[in-house]
């Protein structure tokens, strides 16, 4: 994966079939969503590597203004989902529209899960966050204003003339998951991006994104190996089955924001979490 800022690259690479713009699809009963209008439509996704079939078919609606938790047994296609969706690997068949567009019609982040190969360690943080925008053309001083508006809205609290070796593990992904946001994407990709932190980082970096979340509306898709976190930090926790993967359960999870440590401990999040763990155990026990 290069080094490129994502939350201003777009791809057409992810389409089988390009031509389906403006398409109404057929009327296929969405997976998930309760009703919303979906603000991803994935349809009859296709997916291999070599004779393995990670995709064969796949649907799934994606509501508009959600974090999304997407959990599942290892190598069941967590990750390949959300690069299909974000078009960094091209699918084999299917199709992947944002409210009716395409995805190089759209503004998309993408925060990986290797801060430290994302960020330019030769920019202070304050030019990482801002740099999308210089790919964007904004002028300088549009940029300087988007980006210090940004930082007061998150209200984030670490010092940006830091260059990125002089900042911690949680702050540098702080700046990525930044980086992403402003260009105000309609939808921001997060894969595993807490995974290189240590405990304390990573509860530090749940808060900081679930205040993102809240503040920035934006709509969220989040690879988790940790089914607390998982639950914690989502609107609605996807379940996956092995691969071929199919939607095992698409879980509401309705506890109220801000969550915090009191949640752990919240009856309705305790179930829900007993919930995943009984459905991904059963998935991981038909393999
Ligand atoms: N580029 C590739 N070439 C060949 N096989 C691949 C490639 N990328 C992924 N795979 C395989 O496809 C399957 C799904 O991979 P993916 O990384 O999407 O799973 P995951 O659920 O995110 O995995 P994990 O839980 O280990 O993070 C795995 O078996 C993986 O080995």
């Amino acid at each position: 994966m290069d080094a490129t800022p994502d939350a201003v690259r777009s791809s057409p690479t992810g389409y089988a079939s390009p031509d389906h713009h403006g398409e109404e699809f057929p009327s296929t009963p969405p997976v998930g969503g309760a009703g919303k209008r979906p603000h991803v439509t994935i349809r009859g996704l296709s997916k291999r590597f070599g004779r393995t079939v990670i995709y064969d078919d796949f649907d799934l609606d994606i509501p508009r203004g959600e974090l999304i938790s997407v959990f599942g047994p290892n190598g069941c296609g967590k990750s390949t989902l959300i690069n299909m969706i974000a078009g960094l690997i091209p699918v084999d068949a299917g199709r992947i529209l944002f409210d009716g567009m395409l995805l190089s019609e759209i503004k998309f982040g993408y925060v990986f899960q290797n801060y430290r190969e994302a960020l330019f360690p030769w920019m202070r943080a304050f030019d990482n966050i801002a740099y999308p925008l210089k790919l964007m053309k904004v002028p300088a001083a549009e940029r300087k204003a988007r980006t210090e508006a940004l930082v007061e809205r998150l209200g984030v609290k670490i010092d940006l003339n830091l260059h990125p070796y002089h900042m911690s593990g949680g702050q540098q992904q702080l700046v990525s998951i930044m980086r992403a946001l402003v260009v105000e994407p309609e939808i921001l990709f997060l894969d595993e991006p807490f995974s290189a932190l240590d405990y304390e980082m990573t509860l530090f970096m749940r808060e900081q994104l679930q205040k993102l979340f809240i503040e920035s509306g934006t709509t969220m898709v989040l690879v988790s190996h940790d089914l607390e976190e998982a639950v914690y930090l989502a609107d609605r926790v996807l379940l996956l089955s092995r691969h071929p993967a199919r939607v095992a359960d698409f879980v509401p999870v309705s506890v109220a924001r801000p969550r915090g440590d009191e949640t752990l401990s919240d009856p309705e999040f305790v179930r829900l979490k007993a919930h995943c763990l009984e459905v991904f155990q059963r998935e991981v026990r038909r393999g």
